[in-house]
C-alpha cells in the first residue's frame, strides 16, 4: 500500500551530497510501497532544453559541447555516489545513452520529450541505485510505463491499473517525474515543472494518504522567500490561492499539480529537504485555512488576445509549449499570458486567431482575499507610481490583480510592495506560558497592548500554558476575562499537545511568550522555533544553555527569519539589552559591565547594616515574594551567573555557564539539604555574611554581590561573588532592591554609562516583556 507519494525536485538534487540528503530523509520519512517521484538533476532539464535547440538550429559544436557537459555533471555524480559494480554499470549505460542521443542528433531523428525525459530517468536510476547501496529495498520505476495519454488526455483507468500493477509494496519505488507515454508509446512530457503534476497524479492512482513535495524552500511564502527578507511562510494555503499562484507562474507548485487531488482527501504538503525539521505548508481544501496575501512576480511575457479561445485549446498550448498559461477575460477580449520565448509557437497554434497585445512586459500579481484586492490594486499602483514604474495593463480579477509593466521588478521593489501590501494586516498569534505574578499582569496589560498595535497587525492571545494545564482557543481568549475562561476550559496537557496545537494554527506570525522560570519549558524552545515561532523569554534557561543547542536555536531562528527577545530575563524591565544592542550597532566596543543584577541580592545587601540578622532579613525577603521559593537559588548566586552569560553572549563573547567563576553569599555547605535544614543552621549564614560585612567595613567599604564581565583583546574575565564595594562608588549607594548595570565602552571609557533602576517586580518586568513585543511587532511590519 501506498501511504505517501514523496517528490524531490531539481534543487533537492543538485549535488551528491543533495542525494545524500534525500536518501536519509527517504530512510527516515518512507515506509515499504512508498513513492519517490524525481525530478532532473539541478538544472539538467535546462540544460537539455539547449540542446535541443542548439539540434534544431543545426549547431553540432553546440550539441557536442553539451553532451560533453551533461556527461561531465551525471559522471561526477554517479562516480561520488556509487561503488564497484553499480558504479560501472551506471557508467556505461550513460555512456550508451549519450552516444544514443549523439547519432540520433547526427542522422537528424531527435525527439524532443525523448531527449527531455533523460534527466528524470537518470535521477531515478541513480537514487535507487544508490537507495540499494545504502540496503534499502528501492527500485526504479520509468513513467512511461505507468502514464499514457491519449490525444494529451491521461487514461485513468488504465493508468490506475498500471501503476498498481507496478509499483512494488515491498520496496520504496523511485519514479520519474515529468515525464509519460502516448498510446504509441512515444514519450510525452507533462510540462515545465510536472513533476508535482506526476506525484499528485501517482497519489490519486495509488489512494495514497499524502503528497509530500520536497523542495529548497521551507513551504510557500507570501512572496519568494529568496528575494523578500521578511517574506512571511504559511502553515495553510487553501487548494484556490496555490492553483492561482502556480497558473500565475509561480514556481513552488506546478498549476497541474492540485488537478488529480480535486476529489479526494489526499493531502499535501510542502517542505524543505534542506530543513527537514521545519514545519510543511499544507494545502489545504476550501475552507480550511483562511485566504492569504501573495506576491508573485511575472518576467520577459507577452499578452496575446485570442478569439474564441475553449479550455481544450489552453491545455493544449500548454502542452505544446512545456509552460501553464493563465487566460482571462478583460472588457470583452481575452487574453493568454504567454512566456515571451513562446509566443511564436502559441501564434502559430492559433493560426490566425491570436493576436499580441503588448509584449516585453514583467510585473507582478498580487493574490489576496477578494474584499481586500481593490484596495490592495490601489496600494500596489502607489508603489509602483513611487518607483516610476508605470504599468502598461492592469487586471483585476477574483481573488488576484495582475500588473505588467516595462520594467522588470526587481527584489528591492518586491520587498516594498511586500512590505506595504503584505505584511500589514497580517495576524499574529501569541502564546503566553507561565500565569504567574508577572504573567497575570502581562496578560491584563495585553488589552490595551492590542488596541495600540492594531493598526498595522490584528493581534490574538491564543492560548494559555501553566505547567499542567493551558486554555488553547486558535480565534482568541480574551485577556480582561481569561481567569474565567481558564476555570471553565483550560485542560491538562503534554508537551506534544501544545505542539500539535501550534503547529495547527493559521496566523502568519506566531509568538511564543515564556514567563515562566522552567528549563524544561525552555527546551521547547527548539520545537516552538520548528513550528515558526518568534521567541520572547523572561525565562533566563535558553539563553545560559550549553553553547552547542544556544547556537543551534540562534541558526534555526536566523534561517527561519525568526527573532528572539529576551530583554527582562537581564534587569527586569530596565532596558539594559536594548542599550547593548545599540551601542554595538552603531560602533561601539563594550569593554567591562560590572553591576548588580539581583533584585534580591541587591535588596539583601543594601539593607544589612547589622542591625538585623542577615537570615532574618532573607526570611523578610522570601515573606515579601522578593526571593525564588527557596532564596538559596538567589543566594548561591547561580541566577546572577545566568544573567552575566546572558550579557557576556549579547556582546559576542563564547562562554558556558560553568566558565563564569562563582562564590556564593552564603557558606558552601548550606547549599544541601533542605530548607528547614537551612533554618537550622541559619547561625552559620549570620556568621559568614558579618565576617564579610566587618572585612568590608574595615576597608571603608560596604558588602556587595556583584558580577563583572570584562573584555580585552586576549582574554575575558567573568565572575561572581561578593565584592567589598568602597563607600561612595555607585554599587555602594544602591536603593534596596535596584539593579545597576556600569558599562564601559569605547566611547564610555572614563565615565561609564550608568544604567539603574528596579530590577525586579511585576509591573516593570510584564512592561519589559510588552516593550519586546512591541520591538517585534515594529520589526514585522
Ligand atoms: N511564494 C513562494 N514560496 C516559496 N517559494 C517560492 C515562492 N515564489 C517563488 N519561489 C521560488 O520557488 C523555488 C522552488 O521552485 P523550484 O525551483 O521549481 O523547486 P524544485 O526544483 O524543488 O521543483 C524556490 O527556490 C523559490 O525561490
Ligand atoms: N525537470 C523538469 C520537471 C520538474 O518538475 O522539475 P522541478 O521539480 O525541478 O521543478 C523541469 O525542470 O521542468
Amino acid at each position: 500500500m501506498v501511504n505517501c507519494v514523496h517528490k524531490f525536485g531539481g534543487s533537492s538534487l543538485s549535488s551528491s551530497e543533495r542525494y545524500q540528503s534525500v536518501a536519509k530523509i527517504i530512510i527516515g520519512h518512507t515506509q515499504p510501497g512508498d513513492c519517490v517521484v524525481v525530478s532532473a538533476a539541478g538544472k539538467t532539464t535546462d540544460t537539455l532544453v539547449s540542446l535541443w535547440q542548439s539540434y534544431q538550429q543545426q549547431d553540432t559544436q553546440a550539441v557536442a559541447d553539451i553532451l560533453l557537459q551533461l556527461n561531465n555533471h551525471q559522471s561526477d555524480l554517479i562516480e561520488q555516489l556509487l561503488q564497484a559494480d553499480l558504479k560501472r554499470s551506471a557508467l556505461k549505460t550513460l555512456l550508451e545513452e549519450l552516444n544514443i542521443i549523439a547519432s540520433l542528433a547526427q542522422s537528424e531523428q531527435l525527439k524532443e520529450a525523448q531527449l527531455l525525459a533523460h534527466g528524470e530517468l537518470w535521477s531515478a536510476r541513480l537514487l535507487a541505485a544508490y537507495l540499494q547501496q545504502l540496503n534499502v529495498h528501492a527500485c526504479a520505476h520509468d513513467a512511461r510505463l505507468l502514464f499514457t495519454l491519449n490525444d494529451g488526455e491521461l487514461r485513468h483507468a488504465q493508468n490506475k491499473l498500471q501503476c498498481n500493477s507496478v509499483i512494488d509494496a515491498n520496496k520504496v519505488n523511485v519514479v520519474t517525474g515529468f515525464i509519460a507515454a502516448n498510446t504509441l508509446g512515444d514519450t510525452v512530457t507533462l510540462g515545465r515543472n510536472g513533476s508535482d503534476y506526476s506525484a499528485a497524479l501517482l497519489a490519486s492512482y495509488c489512494d495514497a494518504k499524502q503528497v509530500c513535495i520536497w523542495t529548497d524552500t521551507q513551504g510557500v511564502f507570501s512572496t519568494d522567500p529568496r528575494k523578500v527578507k521578511k517574506a512571511i511562510k504559511y502553515a495553510k494555503v487553501c487548494r484556490t490561492q496555490a492553483n492561482l499562484l502556480a497558473r500565475l507562474g509561480n514556481p513552488v507548485l506546478h498549476a497541474k499539480t492540485l488537478s488529480p487531488l480535486k476529489n479526494t482527501n489526499i493531502k499535501l504538503a510542502v517542505r524543505s529537504s534542506f530543513d527537514v525539521q521545519a514545519s510543511p505548508t499544507h494545502i489545504v481544501k476550501e475552507g480550511l485555512a483562511k485566504k492569504k496575501r501573495f506576491i508573485t512576480t511575472l518576467q520577459n511575457v507577452d499578452l496575446l488576445t485570442v478569439e474564441g479561445l475553449s479550455e481544450g485549446e489552453v491545455a493544449s498550448v500548454s502542452q505544446l509549449i512545456q509552460h501553464s498559461l493563465h487566460h482571462f477575460n478583460h472588457n470583452g477580449e481575452v487574453y493568454l499570458v504567454v512566456p515571451a520565448a513562446q509566443t511564436y509557437q502559441v501564434i502559430n497554434y492559433f493560426a490566425g486567431r491570436a493576436n499580441i497585445s503588448e509584449s516585453n512586459l514583467n510585473g507582478c500579481a498580487v493574490v489576496a482575499p477578494e474584499q481586500v484586492i481593490g484596495t490592495l490594486k490601489l496600494q500596489a499602483l502607489e508603489v509602483l507610481a513611487e518607483q516610476t514604474i508605470k504599468p502598461r495593463f492592469v487586471h483585476q480579477d477574483n481573488g488576484y490583480v495582475l500588473l505588467l509593466t516595462d520594467q522588470f521588478i526587481d527584489s528591492d521593489v518586491q520587498s516594498t510592495l511586500h512590505d506595504k501590501l503584505v505584511n500589514k494586516g497580517q495576524e499574529i498569534a501569541i502564546i503566553v506560558a507561565g500565569l504567574g505574578n508577572v504573567g497575570g499582569v502581562f496578560i491584563h496589560q495585553l488589552a490595551d497592548q492590542f488596541e495600540r498595535l492594531s493598526g498595522d497587525f490584528s493581534i490574538k492571545l491564543v492560548a494559555l500554558v501553566r505547567s499542567q494545564e493551558m486554555l488553547f482557543n486558535p480565534s482568541g481568549v480574551n485577556p480582561q476575562t481569561w481567569e474565567k475562561q481558564w476555570q471553565l476550559e483550560a485542560k491538562k496537557y503534554q508537551s506534544n499537545d501544545l505542539l500539535n496545537a501550534i503547529n495547527e494554527l493559521d496566523y502568519e506570525h506566531k509568538v511564543v511568550i515564556d514567563i515562566t522560570a522552567s528549563e524544561q519549558f525552555s527546551q521547547l524552545y527548539t520545537d516552538f522555533v520548528q513550528s515558526d515561532c518568534h521567541l520572547i523569554s523572561a525565562n533566563k534557561y535558553a539563553g545560559t544553555a550549553p553553547t552547542l543547542w544556544y547556537q543551534t536555536l540562534r541558526n534555526n531562528l536566523a534561517e527561519r527569519n525568526l527573532h528572539w527577545r529576551y530583554n527582562t530575563s537581564v534587569g527586569a524591565g530596565l532596558p539594559i539589552n536594548f542599550a547593548l544592542a545599540d551601542l554595538q550597532n552603531s560602533g561601539d566596543k563594550i569593554t567591562r559591565i560590572e553591576g548588580v543584577f539581583s533584585g534580591t541580592l541587591s535588596w539583601l545587601c543594601s539593607k544589612y547594616d547589622g542591625s538585623v540578622a542577615f537570615s532574618e532579613l532573607v526570611l523578610e525577603a522570601q515573606k515579601m515574594g522578593f526571593t525564588e521559593p527557596d532564596p538559596r537559588e538567589d543566594l548561591s548566586g547561580r541566577d546572577m551567573q545566568r544573567k552575566l552569560l546572558i550579557l557576556a553572549r549579547e556582546l559576542g563573547v563564547d562562554l558556558e555557564l560553568d566558565d563564569i567563576s562563582l562564590s556564593a553569599l552564603m557558606p558552601v555547605e548550606l547549599a544541601k539539604g533542605s530548607w528547614d535544614d537551612f533554618i537550622g543552621k541559619k547561625t552559620q549564614l549570620d556568621a559568614f555574611i558579618e565576617e564579610h560585612a566587618a572585612a568590608a567595613q574595615a576597608k571603608n567599604a560596604v558588602l556587595r554581590y556583584t558580577g563583572l564581565l570584562e573584555i580585552t583583546c586576549d582574554k575575558v574575565i567573568a565572575k561572581v561573588g561578593i565584592t567589598y564595594v568602597p563607600n561612595g562608588d555607585a554599587l555602594a549607594n544602591l536603593t534596596p532592591g535596584d539593579n545597576i548595570f556600569v558599562i564601559n565602552s569605547k566611547w564610555y571609557s572614563d565615565n561609564a554609562l550608568v544604567i539603574q533602576g528596579p530590577g525586579a517586580g511585576s509591573e516593570v518586568t510584564a512592561a519589559g516583556v510588552h516593550s519586546d513585543l512591541y520591538w517585534l511587532v515594529q520589526n514585522l511590519k
